[in-house]
């Protein structure tokens, strides 16, 4: 058949496929969240319920996307680790980062009430998105140590401030007390002012949250007095160490090449929902 006069347009179109055989990280971070918690009453520095519901939303995320291996969550910021042999959608950027941040958004929606049931929704929560491709799984894991780096930092820092301010600083004072001051500084404010060890403050604050396809041993039947186990994989979120190598060698199989099929076999496929019997 003839192509219509009118086909000429897709030459407009630009090529944004990303680079092959590099692992792409999509990292979504909530639009003007300054104003989204204030508005939804968020807990400073930290809103438990709010970082808990991100987390439901990674998993969402996780659970559609079978390219996606591990994930990486701190305050209004998700980041999406894609296995490095991913040919979803031919690799374009503008649709891999649309499909995340969309399911991503749309999950916010819809499991607002479970984690704030008192609290109703003003208005949508919005994120934005960017890719980006690290060629080795070093400066992949350089990436992921780097925002929990900044998540460490900021919860350090926010914490003095907000303990600062409700001692009843005003939020210059508690500017200028911390300004330049460095981590002991900071450690020791909280212990000998405020009785806070900060190792005790619990993790998902301090370590941001990880999202991934644990392998696990599991007892599948006793036969003939004989344990039959098989290795088995679920999403969990924890709040680990990422930085260091304990965690990556506990774990090599997130990011080794060619799990998929292991990691994929072992978990269920997500329930279609279905459709009311009333529908044609
Ligand atoms: N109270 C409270 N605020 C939070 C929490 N998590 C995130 N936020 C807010 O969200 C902001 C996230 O920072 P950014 O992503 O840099 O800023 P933003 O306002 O979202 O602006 P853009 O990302 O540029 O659109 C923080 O500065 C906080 O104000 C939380 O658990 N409690
Ligand atoms: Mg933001
Ligand atoms: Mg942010």
């Amino acid at each position: 058949m003839a192509n219509s006069k009118y086909e000429y347009v897709k030459g407009f179109e630009q090529n944004d496929t990303l680079l092959p055989q590099t692992w792409i990280v999509i990292r979504v971070d909530g639009r003007a969240f300054t104003r989204f918690s204030q508005v939804h009453g968020f807990e400073k520095p930290n809103d438990m319920q709010a970082l808990l519901l991100m987390n439901e939303c990674a998993k969402a995320v996780l659970e559609d996307i079978s390219d996606v291996v591990f994930c990486y969550g701190v305050s209004d910021e998700y980041s999406f680790v894609l296995r490095r042999t991913c040919t979803l959608y031919q690799r374009r950027a503008s649709k891999l980062i649309s499909l995340v941040v969309s399911l991503f958004s749309a999950s916010y929606a819809m499991k607002w009430t479970q984690f704030f049931p008192e609290t109703e929704l003003q208005y949508a929560a919005t994120f934005d998105g960017r890719a980006v491709c690290y060629p080795s799984e070093s400066i992949l894991r350089d990436y992921l140590s780097w925002r929990q780096v900044d998540c460490h930092i900021n919860n350090q820092y926010n914490t003095c401030f907000w303990k600062l301010v409700g001692s009843g600083m005003s939020t210059a004072e508690a500017q200028n007390t911390l300004k330049g001051t460095t981590a002991d500084v900071k450690n020791n404010l909280l212990f000998e002012k405020f009785k806070i060890n900060y190792n005790n403050i619990p993790p998902i604050f301090r370590k941001g949250s990880i999202v991934y396809r644990k392998q696990m041993d599991e007892v599948v039947k006793v036969e003939k007095g004989e344990v039959i186990k098989r290795l088995r994989a679920h999403i969990v979120v924890e709040h680990e160490d990422i930085i260091h190598d304990g965690f990556w060698t506990a774990h090599s199989y997130i990011l080794a090449v060619g799990s998929k099929n292991k990691q994929q076999q072992a978990l269920p496929r997500p329930a279609k929902p279905k459709l009311p019997s009333s529908l044609p």
